[in-house]
Parts: C-alpha cells; structure tokens; sequence
C-alpha cells in the first residue's frame, strides 16, 4: 500500500496557514515559532522534511519519507523543551539557515548533493539532546560528559553520538540505502560540521575565512569554483557556524525572541554556578546582567566580525543580512538602559 504523508511531513491545525508560512522556506526570517506553533512543536521535522523534499535528496539517495520522518520525529524528540534556547526550534532556524546560505549564487554549483544532505542532516542534529549548560560548565563541575570526551568539545561530541546512535532505532536508518561509500563520507562531513559548532574554535573560523577572502582576492580566479574539497568542507563548516550565530541577522522580533531565550538558558546556568559557589559564566548572572549591553557585545567582538568576514567571501548575496545586523545592533545599543 501507498503510504502517503502530510505535505510538510507532518499534521497540522491549520494547514492554510501553514502553507503560507513555509511558502518562505528559502527566505531569510522565516518565522520558526509559527511553525511550530502550526505543527503541535514539530518545527524541526517540518523545516527539515520540506527541505530534503524541495532539494530532491530524498529522490536523488532513495531514502523513504517514511523512513526520514521516523528518524526526524525521534531526533526531534532528543531536543529537552524544557531548555529555552537550544532545543527543536533553535535546530529547524539552524537548519532553515544553512538551507538559505546553501543557495547564496556564488555557492552555486559548489556543493555535491552528499555535502548538501550532510551540511543539512548536521544542522538539524547539531544540539540534539543540549542539556542547556555551556562545554565549560561541564568541564569545570567534572560532570561525567566531560570525563567522556576528556573536556574536548564535549556537548557537540555528545551531539554526534546521539544523532548517529538513533539510526539504530526501528525504521530510523534513512541512510540504509546509501552506498557503503557515500554513509561515510557523508558522516565524516557531519562530524566536522558539528564540531565546528564549537564556540572555542569561532578565531580559527574568522582567521580562516580571512586568509580564504584575501585569497580569492589576490588568485583572482573564482576560489569558490575550485574543487579542492578540503576548501570546501571548511566553506561548510563556516557556514553552519555562522547559521548557528545568525540571531542577531534576523528581523528584529525574531532576534529579540532568541535573544529571550538564551537569556533565560545563561541566567539558569548562572543560578547553578551562583548555588555551587563557582564563578558566574559572562553574560550569566541574572543579577547583574545587562541584557542589551551583553547583545552590544555579542554582535561587537562575536557575531559582526563573522558575519562580515563571510559576506566578504560570499559578496554581494549577504548584503540585506549585514544591513539587518547593524540595524539590529544599533537598536539593542540605543536600548541600553
Ligand atoms: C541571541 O543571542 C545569543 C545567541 C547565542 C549565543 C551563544 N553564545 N555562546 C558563547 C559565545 C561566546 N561567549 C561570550 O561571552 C563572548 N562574549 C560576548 O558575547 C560579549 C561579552 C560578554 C561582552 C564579551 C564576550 O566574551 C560565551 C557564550 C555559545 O557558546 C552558544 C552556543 C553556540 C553558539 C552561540 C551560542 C549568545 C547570544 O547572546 C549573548
Ligand atoms: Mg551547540
Ligand atoms: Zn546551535
């Protein structure tokens, strides 16, 4: 029999609705929560199926639908609600980003359909089963995950081993169908691309896409045509970076939303260091906190420097996403109590 699925992979409420909302897919700002709220909090699902769906993938590497959603559905399920920040919305924006930045037109071509399924297959796994604490807080607390992967990047390991754990489950192998082969290449490109999710590696990312920019420059040739594949896996991994620092990017009630919840993640986390008498974690302590001014700084000496090293290398396709940046960034500045 012919099992066929909801248009977007998943039920929804007011599928109408819906449909306008995902008729954005490929739009900067989208609005994330609406589609979860459209989709009893199965954004991530959502987001990811529409865009394996809209890519071909599922066709191109024979992966069945049904296959896909029982994986999507059950990693989703690995994402605490209960942890503000990084969860299943934070995953489908992630992902939905990368989908966005993946078509930017001097990427065009680039990218093999394996490293596009993987590159999107990493963002929607990237923070699965985030326990809404930073690597640091771990490694300091000793906890048993920093014992496990001896304090080196411990979550996005942690991150790894789960995603690739749950394609044991029944009926959750989607990649079952995958030459031997390509099931490798495609989890080598995952595991970079998570690991480079790592805010300790964020310098070598900003030096490295310098030295790329300064070389397209001076080679003249289009260095993003050429297909050394070591160059582009880096492309990717800056690019899920700068999709995992894209907040600030966004149109101002999003980025404000996201800025709510991580707030709210940091100021736990600071909680916990105040309980156990450890020091409080920058930007952590509900107390003292400026909200506006940890924004400032964030977008200053984190976000701003990244994101304008890639549009340098990607130029002129993220022009409107730096405008929306110094918008956003001069509203949070003025806002500073
Ligand atoms: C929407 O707002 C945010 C979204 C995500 C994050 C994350 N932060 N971090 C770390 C980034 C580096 N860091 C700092 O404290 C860096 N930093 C500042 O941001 C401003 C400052 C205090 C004035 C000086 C300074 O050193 C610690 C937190 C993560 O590791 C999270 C996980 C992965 C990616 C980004 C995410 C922060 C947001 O607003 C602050
Ligand atoms: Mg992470
Ligand atoms: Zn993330």
């Amino acid at each position: 029999s012919i099992i066929m699925h909801p248009k977007y992979g998943v039920d929804s409420n007011d599928p109408e609705h819906l449909d306008e909302i995902m008729a954005d897919i490929d739009k900067w700002g989208i609005d994330i929560f609406e589609i979860g709220q459209l989709t009893n909090n199965r954004p991530m699902t959502t987001v990811t199926y529409t865009i394996l769906a809209k890519r071909d993938l599922l066709r191109a590497f024979n992966i069945c639908s049904t296959t896909m959603l029982n994986y999507l559905m059950t990693a989703e399920d690995h994402y605490r609600p209960e942890v503000p920040y990084h969860n299943g919305y934070h995953a489908a924006d992630v992902t939905q980003s990368c989908h966005v930045l993946l078509s930017l037109p001097a990427l065009e071509n680039l990218f093999t359909d394996l490293e596009i399924l993987a590159t999107i297959f990493a963002s929607c796994i990237h923070d699965i089963d985030h326990p809404g604490f930073t690597n640091n807080y771990f490694i300091t607390t000793g906890s048993d995950l920093a014992l496990m992967y001896n304090d080196e990047s411990v979550l996005e390991n942690h991150h790894l081993a789960v995603a690739f754990k749950l394609l044991q489950q029944t009926d959750c192998d989607f990649l079952a169908s995958l030459p031997t082969k390509s099931r490798q290449i495609l989890r080598r490109i995952v595991i970079s691309l998570v690991l480079a999710t790592d805010m300790n590696k964020h310098m070598d990312h900003v030096a490295h896409l310098k030295t790329m920019v300064e070389a397209r420059k001076l080679s003249g040739a289009d260095i993003l045509s050429q297909e050394n594949y070591s160059d582009r896996l880096l492309i990717l991994q800056h690019m899920i970076h700068c999709a995992d620092l894209s907040n600030p990017t966004k149109p101002l009630p999003l980025y404000k939303k996201w800025t709510d919840a991580i707030m709210e993640e940091f100021f736990r986390q600071g909680d916990a260091e105040r309980e156990r008498e450890l020091d409080i974690s920058p930007m952590c302590d509900r107390l003292t906190a400026t909200v506006e001014k940890s924004q400032v700084g964030f977008i200053d000496y984190i976000v701003h420097p990244l994101w304008d090293t890639w549009a340098e290398l990607v130029e002129p396709g993220c022009r409107e996403i730096i405008e929306s940046l110094e918008y956003n960034r001069d509203w949070y500045y003025n806002a500073v109590p």
